[in-house]
């Protein structure tokens, strides 16, 4: 059965912890929804674990229309949440509904995600209104890279804390139906988790969150270089893939690949006829 803004709702109140992670391909969506995670989010990350780009902010519309329509084939039962990438949501409220349209349209996605606290929830409200749910995004919001100097732990200082709170019940009074908390202080964490009634989901915000979300590439061993304090390696599937690969070099190299049962045959007398006019 697919799962729905109040399948997540009851989660938070049952205390029944929400799984999310990413996905960018049909592939991948499959095996995540397979597994019986809640929700799949198809994150702007993709800028970074799929194209290469140094941080989220050349990420286009047609980027997450694409890797959504995608992703949504594959995702049966799981809740699936788009990004709204940069600037697709800052200059209007107007631009952030039609955009926000284009991901449920042409992506088929069941909600959307943007970043951003009280100066956002105008366009929260109007995409809420045009029966679209919104998950908001509130600490370390990576669009604001350039803002933060980097991808900096949020939510450290008093003022900072205390925004933050009132950000997450803004987001929540515009009718967000959920809140990514990302990269802040657990306890910070668990209060905003004690007074939202919508659930929270953290990366890097600590156990107190109702769900937690995780870039599959980073949990599943994939991703190479620096990764966030957050990261849990589960699996180290780069070592299967790289160990795959290298033998079949070896294999294809050496003859032994492809076998017999790799090739298909044909009847003696066809290939006797075509070995006799080749002589
Ligand atoms: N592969 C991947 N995983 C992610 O979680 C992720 C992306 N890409 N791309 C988009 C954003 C960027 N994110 C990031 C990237 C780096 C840090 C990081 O290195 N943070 C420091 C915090 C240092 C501090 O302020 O104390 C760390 O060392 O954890 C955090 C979040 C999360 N998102
Ligand atoms: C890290 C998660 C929350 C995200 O926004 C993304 O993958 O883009
Ligand atoms: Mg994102």
């Amino acid at each position: 059965m697919k799962n729905t803004v109040s399948t997540l709702l009851k989660q938070k109140q049952s205390g029944d912890k929400i799984t999310m992670l990413t996905a960018y391909d049909y592939t991948t969506a499959k095996i995540i929804d397979q597994c019986g995670v809640n929700a799949i989010l198809i994150g702007d990350s993709l800028g970074m674990v799929m194209l290469g780009y140094e941080n989220t902010l050349p990420v286009t519309m047609e980027d997450m229309i694409h890797h959504t329509a995608a992703v949504s084939r594959g995702a049966e039962n799981a809740f699936a949440v788009a990004d709204m990438p940069f600037m697709s949501y800052q200059i209007s409220v107007q631009e952030a509904v039609i955009n926000a349209g284009r991901l449920v349209k042409e992506g088929g996605a069941n909600a959307v995600k943007l970043e951003g606290g009280a100066e956002v929830c105008e366009q929260i409200r109007a995409i809420v209104n045009a029966s679209i749910p919104v998950v908001a995004h509130l600490g370390l919001t990576p669009q604001s890279v350039n803002v933060f100097g980097g991808f900096k732990v949020q939510g450290k200082s008093l003022d900072n804390a205390r925004k933050l709170i009132d950000d997450a019940l803004k987001i929540q009074e515009a009718g967000a139906c959920a809140v990514v908390l990302e990269g802040i202080p657990a306890k910070l964490a668990d209060i905003i988790t004690k007074k939202l009634f919508i659930p929270t989901i953290g990366i890097g915000a600590g156990k107190g969150c109702d769900g937690q979300v995780l870039v599959y590439q980073d949990m599943l061993g994939l991703t190479t270089g620096h990764t966030p304090k957050f990261v849990k390696r589960f699996a180290d599937v780069g070592s299967v893939m790289r160990q795959g690969i290298a033998d079949y070099i070896n294999e294809t190299k050496e003859g032994s690949f492809p076998a017999d049962e790799h090739t298909y045959a044909i009847e003696d007398d066809v290939i006797n006829e075509l070995m006799r006019e080749e002589k």
